[in-house]
C-alpha cells in the first residue's frame, strides 16, 4: 500500500523483478548504483527491494527535508539482520531504535568520550602516536622504500583510539596485526550489505544462507567477541596503568547495576558500545586520511599548495599543535573536498519512517526505509560546478561546513542521528594529515604516473580505497634546522 501521490503522479520507481525487485541490481557498491538510478529517476526515488518500501533521497534539498524538517519522524533505525547480530540486538548507539536507551547511552558517550574536554585530554596520546608514525615513515624515507598509506593511517587511528578508549596500546592484542584490519573490514561489510533476509520475509534467509552471508556474519561476530573478551581480560588483570578509562567506566557501571533507559547495563551492552567505537571511531578517520592523500597524489598542484601553507605557517616550529592547525585554512578545504567526493559512509545509516511525511510533495508512509545518498549529493551538478574535479578552492567563497547544517556536504550525517564525534574525528584527521604533509614530500613509486592512481572503492557501510595507496616519502628538511 505504497501511496505516494504528488500533484502530478506517482513517486518515480525503477522497474524490478517480482519478489526481489531491484535487489540484484545494487551490486557491491549500492551508493554508486543508486546514484546512477537517481540521475534517471530523480532526487526522491522509491525502490522495490523485496517487500520493504525503500526511498532514496539524493539531493541537498531532499536531504534537508529528511534530516531537518522531518527528522523527528524518521530518526529511528530499521531492524536489520547484520546490525542486529553485531550489536547484540541493537544495544549500541548507531543501530539502536530512537528510544530512551539510545538517548541515555548517546549522552553518556558524549560526556565521557566525545566531549571537547575529553578530546583535548588525549592530545598527549596523539602527539606520541604521531611521533611514532613519523619515525617509522622517516626510516622508509632514509631507505627510499614505499609506504602503504592505507595501513599507516589505520595504525595511527587504531593506536590513538585504543589508548584513549581502552587505556591500552594495541600491542599484545589481536589488534596488532593485519588480521585486525580484516576483522574490521569484514564487520563493516556485514553492517553495510543489503541482505535478502531484510527485504524478503520468510525465505530471504535461504538466499543469505546459500550465498554464505549468514555464516560470514556469524564468523564476524565471533571474531569481534574474541577481541572484546581479550580487552576485558587485560582490564581485569590490571595490565594497563593510569587512571580509569572508558572500558573501566563501563565495567564499573555494570558492577553498580547502572540503568540506561530501562536496561541494566550488562556485558553485552558494553560490547555493543565498544563495537561503535571500534568500527565508527577508528575506520572513518583513517579512511578520510587515505582518500585525502590519494587525491593529493593525483593532484600535485593541490599537494604543493597545502604543503606550502603548512610549512610557511609553521615557520621555525618543529611540532604541530592544535593552535597551528586552526590557521591551516587550505588544509581544512582539502578535507572538506575529500569528504565531498569520498564521504566515509556514503548512504549514512538507514532510517525508518515512524509517521507519514511528505518529501518534495510525495507522501512517504510509515515503515518506509530511508537512505540519504550523501555520495550522490557530493556529485550533484545542480550544487557543484565540475563535480568530478578535486578543487578545494570551491570552499573559498562560501561558508559550507561539514557539521550537518549545510545539506550539500554531509560527511557526518545530520539531525538527531548526526555523528556524535565530529570534533574527535575532525581533529584526528587534521592532525594526522598536517603531520604527514609537513614532515614528508610524497612521490609515486618508480614507473608509476599520476594517472595510475585509482579511486576504486571497497564495499562496506564505510567505503575505503580498495587498492592500497603506496607512495615514496622523502623527509622534508626544514630550512631552519
Ligand atoms: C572523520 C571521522 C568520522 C566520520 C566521517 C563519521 C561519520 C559518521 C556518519 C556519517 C554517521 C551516521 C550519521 C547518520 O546516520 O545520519 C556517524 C554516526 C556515528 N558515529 Fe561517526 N564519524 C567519524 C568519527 C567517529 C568517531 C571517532 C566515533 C567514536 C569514537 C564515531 C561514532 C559514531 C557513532 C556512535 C554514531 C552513531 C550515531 C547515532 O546513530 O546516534 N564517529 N558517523
Amino acid at each position: 500500500v505504497f501511496n505516494h501521490k504528488k500533484k502530478h503522479g506517482q513517486l518515480p520507481s525503477p522497474p524490478g523483478l517480482p519478489v526481489i525487485g531491484i535487489l540484484h541490481q545494487l551490486g557491491e557498491l549500492p551508493h554508486q548504483s543508486l546514484w546512477k538510478l537517481s540521475k534517471k529517476y530523480g532526487p526522491v526515488m522509491h525502490l522495490k527491494l523485496g517487500r520493504v518500501p525503500t526511498v532514496i533521497v539524493s539531493s541537498a534539498e531532499t536531504a534537508r527535508q529528511v534530516l531537518k524538517v522531518h527528522d523527528l519522524h524518521c530518526c529511528t533505525r530499521p531492524s536489520l539482520t547484520g546490525p542486529r547480530e553485531l550489536s547484540y540486538n541493537y544495544l549500541d548507539i548507531a543501530f539502536s531504535p530512537y528510544d530512551d536507551y539510545w538517548k541515555e547511552v548517546r549522552k553518556l558517550c558524549a560526556q565521557e568520550l566525545f566531549s571537547t574536554k575529553q578530546v583535548h585530554s588525549i592530545q598527549p596520546i596523539k602527539d606520541e602516536e604521531v611521533k611514532k608514525l613519523i619515525d617509522s615513515i622517516s626510516e622508509s624515507a632514509s631507505q627510499k622504500t614505499p609506504v602503504n598509506l592505507n595501513k599507516k593511517c589505520l595504525s595511527l587511528t587504531v593506536s590513538v583510539v585504543c589508548r584513549a578508549t581502552f587505556g591500552v596500546s594495541f600491542e599484545g592484542t589481536v589488534l596488532n596485526s593485519d588480521r585486525f584490519n580484516q576483522i574490521v573490514r569484514e564487520a563493516l561489510e556485514m553492517l553495510g550489505s543489503f541482505s535478502a533476509s531484510d527485504f524478503i520475509p520468510f525465505v530471504g534467509w535461504i538466499i543469505d544462507w546459500l550465498s554464505g552471508l549468514q555464516s560470514r556474519r556469524e564468523r564476524s561476530k565471533r571474531d569481534l567477541n574474541l577481541f572484546y573478551e581479550q580487552m576485558f581480560d587485560l582490564h581485569k588483570q590490571g595490565k594497563k596503568q593510569g587512571s580509569e578509562d572508558f572500558v573501566d567506566l563501563l565495567l564499573r557501571f555494570e558492577k553498580e547495576e547502572v540503568v540506561l533507559g530501562n536496561d541494566k547495563l550488562t556485558r553485552n551492552h558494553i560490547k555493543a558500545i565498544l563495537m561503535d567505537v571500534l568500527l565508527a571511531g577508528m575506520d572513518t578517520s583513517a579512511i578520510t586520511m587515505t582518500w585525502a592523500m590519494t587525491e593529493l597524489a593525483r593532484n600535485p598542484r593541490v599537494m604543493r599548495k597545502v604543503q606550502n601553507e603548512i610549512r610557511t605557517q609553521m615557520g621555525e616550529k618543529a611540532i604541530i599543535s592544535m593552535d597551528e592547525i586552526e590557521q591551516f585554512h587550505y588544509l581544512k578545504m582539502v578535507i572538506k573536498e575529500t569528504w565531498r567526493l569520498h564521504p566515509t559512509t556514503p548512504l549514512l545509516i538507514p532510517r525508518e519512517v515512524t509517521s507519514e511525511i511528505q518529501i518534495d510533495g510525495y507522501t512517504i508512509p510509515v515503515k518506509t526505509r530511508l537512505h540519504v545518498n550523501v555520495w550522490a549529493i557530493g556529485r550533484d551538478p545542480e550544487t557543484w560546478k565540475d563535480p568530478e574535479a578535486f578543487l578545494p578552492e570551491r570552499f573559498m567563497d562560501n561558508n559550507i561546513d561539514a557539521k550537518g547544517q549545510d545539506f550539500e556536504l554531509l560527511p557526518f550525517g545530520g539531525g538527531r542521528r548526526i555523528c556524535p564525534a565530529i570534533y574527535m574525528g575532525t581533529t584526528m584527521v587534521e592532525f594526522g594529515l598536517a603531520n604527514l604533509l609537513y614532515h614528508f614530500d610524497w612521490k609515486l613509486p618508480d614507473g608509476m604516473v599520476v594517472e595510475d592512481i585509482d579511486i576504486e572503492e571497497a564495499p562496506g557501510l564505510t567505503v575505503n580505497k580498495k587498492n592500497d595507496l603506496v607512495l615514496v616519502p622523502t623527509k622534508y628538511l626544514d630550512p631552519c634546522n
